[in-house]
């Protein structure tokens, strides 16, 4: 079997019963009824073995969730189902990337939001085809917050981690709209960088986003103008290796935490960001569970 539906696990956590209705954290919010929220893990990393990385993001969502189940709950927070794992297994992420979108053609129209928690890169190809089915019509801006721009063609290897922005430039009946923040130039090869502006495809560099995230935010308004639904996607290699170590290419340079969450604020105040995803992380490679920590500190931000 390559690919397998499994149900969600049994959320547990610290409990501060003392403190009463005030002490919820997000596992007492899990399976929440009328959650506006909803969370699905794609565990997967075939796309980055065949992408000659290093192996492990399918260990991911298991992974998140146990960092995040711990999490104090914001006030006001509704909660959100955890619709459970898709478990790819074999070379090929294509059948797990057709699960995935039919899970989440079903999902997005009865959620305001739904999250998917990867997995490599290769998750992005069944997050968007999903966001596709359920929206036929709509004109969808991709927003990738990423080391890397990931459009490799489709060679004799197939889909990929480094494939999917390329397989929907492909697919798109409406037209590609994609803008890129937090590209290392040392990770992208002038051959990558040069489809890209003939893609017309909007780069912010890392060197831009040290300081603030000004620099991103117009490239976020504008995609946001020009589309009537947003897909945001949330590489944790963008991240300094120092924060998140944790990943399949950890990136020396990287975005720092604090303008990451604003880039990612700045896409849901748009109010169209109706898919997101969180990709790459690599527990087999995260030591002290440090970039667990920082991935549930950016799952917790798409759920609320
Ligand atoms: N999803 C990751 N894609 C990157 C990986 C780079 C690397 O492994 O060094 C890419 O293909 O460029
Ligand atoms: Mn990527
Ligand atoms: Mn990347």
């Amino acid at each position: 079997m390559p690919v397998q539906t499994l149900p969600p696990p049994v959320w547990t956590g610290r409990s501060d019963p003392e403190d009463g209705a005030l002490a919820l954290r997000m596992h007492h919010l899990a399976g929440k009824a009328g959650a506006g929220a909803a969370l699905i893990g794609f565990c997967c990393d075939a796309g980055v073995v065949r992408n000659k990385g290093n192996p492990g993001a399918a260990e991911a969502p298991g992974a998140i969730r146990a960092a995040l189940a711990g999490l104090a709950a914001p006030a006001g927070f509704d909660g959100f189902r955890d619709a459970g794992d898709i478990a790819v297994t074999g070379d090929d992420p294509g059948p797990g990337q057709d699960v995935l979108a039919a899970e989440l053609a079903a999902l997005i129209g009865d959620y305001r939001r739904v999250v998917v928690l990867g997995g490599g890169h290769e998750t992005a190809f069944g997050s968007w085809q999903g966001l596709r089915r359920a929206l036929p019509e709509a004109k969808i801006g991709i927003v990738n917050i990423d080391a890397h721009l990931d459009i490799r063609a489709l060679g004799a290897a197939g889909a990929s981690s480094g494939t999917p922005f390329f397989q929907i430039h492909q697919d798109d009946p409406h037209g590609f709209d994609y803008a890129v923040l937090g590209l290392a130039p040392e990770g992208n090869t002038q051959a990558l960088t040069a489809r890209a502006q003939d893609w017309g495809v909007d780069m912010i560099a890392d060197r831009e986003l040290q300081v603030s995230a000004e620099a991103g935010f117009a490239a976020i308004d504008a995609i946001a103008a020009r589309n009537d639904a947003l897909y945001l996607t949330v590489d944790l290699d963008v991240l300094p290796a120092s924060v998140a170590p944790g990943v399949s290419a950890p990136a020396a340079r990287g975005v720092p935490l604090h303008v990451v969450e604003a880039l990612i604020d700045r896409a849901l105040a748009s109010g169209k960001v109706r898919l997101a995803d969180m990709v790459e992380l690599s527990p087999p490679r995260d030591t002290a569970g440090l970039s667990a920590r920082v991935a549930a500190l950016i799952a917790r931000r798409l759920l609320i």
